[in-house]
């Protein structure tokens, strides 16, 4: 793994996601090589043109083309956001047999062409997806990454931030579990700079307790909100995407709300749900085990539970 001085990675699915990813990951200099694969190869020709006639703006020479399955031997990093997209009014879970199909397919092709690198994840429902991707290609779970609740987060930090006017970078707070409708934040331990966001609000006559509920629901809910508007979601989950990319090839030991691997943390085994993992050139280091009090526990375990039995009806027999 790692082993030229070459940062390449393979991306199939091109589609809106799959192309913010790409155009961010070019703009911030994310990486040497950029493959695309898509089964609309004629789309995907058109795209490598397109970005290429970019790079002379870029930040570094990256080398952008429609390739095949076979580019992914020398592939660092695989990261797949193929697959069908929410229809206004369907949730992430609604996708599960329909993308199931689709992940372990391209699975399957990524391996049979040599890949030994890490895999990252974006297509939904991102943790069910996650881990039909570790279990078709036999990675160690360290190797085989969700994008998780990472936008989510992104997405909690701006709205608390605007909440309180102050920079989203200085909002240290996670939401967890599920990338979808049962989602949740440990409002306990979400820290401004280093305060606790709930004794800040103690101290305000501006700042109210009822507020956060408004806050989590928007949070939960933002991916209708601006599917109903305009059909999809892509830039933000971009823009995730190359920070996961960026921190692996960096080596950063980065804590990022990862869809991952459980075997014991939070009480919870053999699902990946997304929670704050420290995240190196080896994948995942290790997982951040917060103090969740009992509230947030349950939701934790409701949301674990959730996934599971989805899985169990529509991923455990084709697997
Ligand atoms: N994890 C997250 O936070 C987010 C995840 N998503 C998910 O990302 C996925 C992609 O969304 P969009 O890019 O908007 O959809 P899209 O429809 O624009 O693109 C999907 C692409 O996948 C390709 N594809 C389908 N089956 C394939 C196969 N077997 N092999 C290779 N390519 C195949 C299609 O040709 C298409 O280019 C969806 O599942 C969506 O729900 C979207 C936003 C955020
Ligand atoms: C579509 C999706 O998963 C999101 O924007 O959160």
């Amino acid at each position: 793994m790692f082993t030229k001085n070459v940062r390449r990675v393979a991306l199939i699915g091109t589609g809106f996601v799959g192309m913010s990813f790409a155009y961010s990951l070019m703009n911030q200099g994310g990486a040497d090589e950029l493959v695309l694969i898509d089964l609309d190869v004629r789309k995907t020709e058109g795209e490598a043109m397109d970005l290429n006639h970019g790079v002379a703006f870029a930040p570094s020479n990256m080398k952008v083309w429609a390739g095949t399955y076979a580019d992914c031997q020398y592939a660092d990093i695989v990261v797949i956001t193929a697959g069908a997209a929410q229809a206004p009014g369907e949730t992430r879970l609604d996708l599960t047999a329909k993308n199931t199909k689709i992940m372990k397919s391209i699975v399957e092709q990524i391996m049979a062409n040599g890949f030994n690198g890490i895999m990252v994840v974006a297509s939904n429902p991102v943790d069910i997806l996650s881990y039909v991707a570790w279990k078709a290609s036999g990675l160690d779970k360290s190797r085989v990454i969700g994008t998780g609740t990472s936008l989510d987060t992104a997405r909690l930090r701006y709205m608390i931030g605007q909440y309180i006017d102050i920079d989203s970078r200085n909002i240290h707070a996670y939401m967890m579990a599920e990338h979808g409708d049962s989602s949740f934040v440990p409002w306990t331990n979400v820290y401004v700079g280093s305060k606790p966001l709930l004794q800040m609000i103690d101290e305000s006559e501006q700042l109210h307790m009822e507020d956060l509920q408004g806050i989590y629901e928007s949070v939960r809910d933002a991916a209708y909100e601006i599917i109903e508007r305009k059909k999809a979601t892509y830039y933000g989950i971009g823009m995730a995407l190359t920070r996961i990319v960026k921190a692996i090839f960096n080596d950063e030991n980065s804590i990022l709300t990862l869809s991952t691997y459980l075997d014991g943390e939070y009480g919870h085994s053999d699902v990946y749900i997304g929670v704050p993992a420290v995240i190196n050139r080896l994948g995942i280091r290790e997982i951040i085990t917060l103090d969740l009090n009992e509230v947030d526990q349950a939701k934790f375990d409701k949301s674990a539970n959730t996934l599971k039995e989805t899985m169990n009806d529509a991923v455990h027999p084709y697997l």
